[in-house]
């Protein structure tokens, strides 16, 4: 038994300049650190996460001394309990962002007492691939507001033999993007995700990120594919979609995506219709070629009574995972393979508001997830990226 003997919780800075909470969990042998990122496009139906100033001593009086004496290495049941302690099953009680910080920590705290790495534990032998970065390259929408109006455009280095070669042939790509848009006059800070964010039409900039590829690709004989996060749930008015100088029907918004993935060749199209159009996902899902998934990110917030949902639907072929929008490890897990079971694949995904913590690059890799979706430049992305560097090296 790893018996847990002390937990401390903080608040930490995240990459947006909030608070968010940290926890370290201490187990005889070992110990494990991990913080609550923080979502700005958040769905409807992801767990409640509590300003930490609240959230901290409420777990210090309420869920600590329940830790405390458990055994870490049984993790299903450290989760169980801080459902129970919360009651909610949203984790309205004790805040998600305090759940998944603590139950993230005590993976991590029994990985460190038998002395491996979390992949490892988590994954055991057949965790031997890494996934490919899946990295923001220009964005806006509630990134950076008055960019362009799609959220996120991303890349995939497909053609990449390495995990290194994968990460900088993303960060080629990101310069290369600068240099067009300077080129061209346009001047542009960074979003949230460390994408640029140039004033620019979501046409425009699927044509200066399909140069850059080609120039990458000239150079280094990488392939580079495309994809988008719509996050349509924060275009969607309740009855249309609302883009600056068009608004579109459901129909007109199947038929606008169905066109972007055919004329780009897009292989991955993530929220492109908004959280409660199962429906609208299903029919769009049918008229897509094989080899571009469509991910539900608001659509399943992780959480598998919707993955079922749209399971029976058809509504997608790949889930987005993000820990935080459940609230636990073991939830996650139960997302990841539930889409596994039915064929779908998984992104395990940073948020826009983030911190140093490299955890997920550790999931992604332990759970086989195709993709790990974590931004290409910028100290809190960049962490992650060079974890699933370090943890590559053990598959060569
Ligand atoms: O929509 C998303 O997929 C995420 C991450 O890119 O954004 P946020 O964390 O703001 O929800
Ligand atoms: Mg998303």
């Amino acid at each position: 038994m790893t018996s847990i003997e002390a937990v401390t919780l903080r608040t930490i800075l995240d990459s947006r300049g909030n608070p968010t909470v940290e926890a370290d969990v201490i187990v005889n042998g070992g110990y494990g650190r991990a913080a609550a990122p923080s979502g700005a496009s958040t769905g409807r139906y992801e767990a409640v996460v509590r300003p930490p100033q609240e959230a901290i001593p409420y777990a210090y009086n309420t869920v600590i001394p329940q830790l405390v004496g458990l055994d870490s290495r049984d993790q299903v049941t450290f989760d169980r309990i801080l459902h129970e302690i919360d009651g909610t099953g949203t984790f309205e009680g004790i805040g998600a962002n305090i759940a998944v910080a603590l139950s993230l920590a005590n993976a991590k705290a029994a990985a460190s007492a038998i002395g491996i790495e979390l992949y490892t534990y988590l994954g055991g032998v057949y965790a031997d691939e890494a996934p490919l970065p899946l990295g923001n390259v220009i964005g806006g929408g509630a990134h950076a507001p008055g960019a362009t109006e799609i959220q996120e455009f991303l890349i995939v280095p497909t053609g990449a033999s390495s995990t290194e070669e994968a990460v900088f042939t993303n960060a080629l790509v990101h310069k290369e993007v600068k240099k067009l848009l300077t080129g061209r006059g346009i001047t542009c800070g960074k979003g949230d995700e460390g994408g640029w964010a140039p004033q620019i039409s979501d046409i425009d900039a699927l044509g200066i990120i399909g140069e850059a590829i080609d120039t990458v690709t000239d150079e280094t004989g990488v392939t580079v594919g495309i994809g988008l996060d719509v996050a349509s749930s924060e275009l969607w008015d309740g009855e249309r979609y609302a883009y600056r100088d068009i608004s579109r029907t459901t129909e007109d918004q199947i038929a606008y995506i169905a066109d972007l993935v055919d004329t780009y060749g897009l292989i991955y199209v993530e929220d492109p219709l908004h959280e409660e159009d199962f429906e609208g996902f299903s029919t769009l899902t049918s008229q897509i070629p094989d080899n571009c998934l469509i991910c539900g990110d608001d659509l399943f917030v992780t959480n598998p009574e919707r993955i079922q949902r749209g399971v029976e639907l058809s509504s997608a072929t790949a889930v987005l995972i993000k820990p935080n929008q459940i609230g636990t490890l073991t939830d996650t897990f139960e997302a990841v393979s539930l889409s596994h079971r039915t064929g779908m694949e998984t992104v395990m995904s940073h948020r826009s508001g983030e911190t140093t913590d490299t955890t997920i690059a550790h999931l992604a890799t332990a759970f086989g997830c195709i993709y790990l979706k974590c931004g290409i430049v910028g100290g809190e992305r960049i962490a992650k990226l060079n974890e699933l560097i370090r943890i590559s090296e053990n598959f060569a």
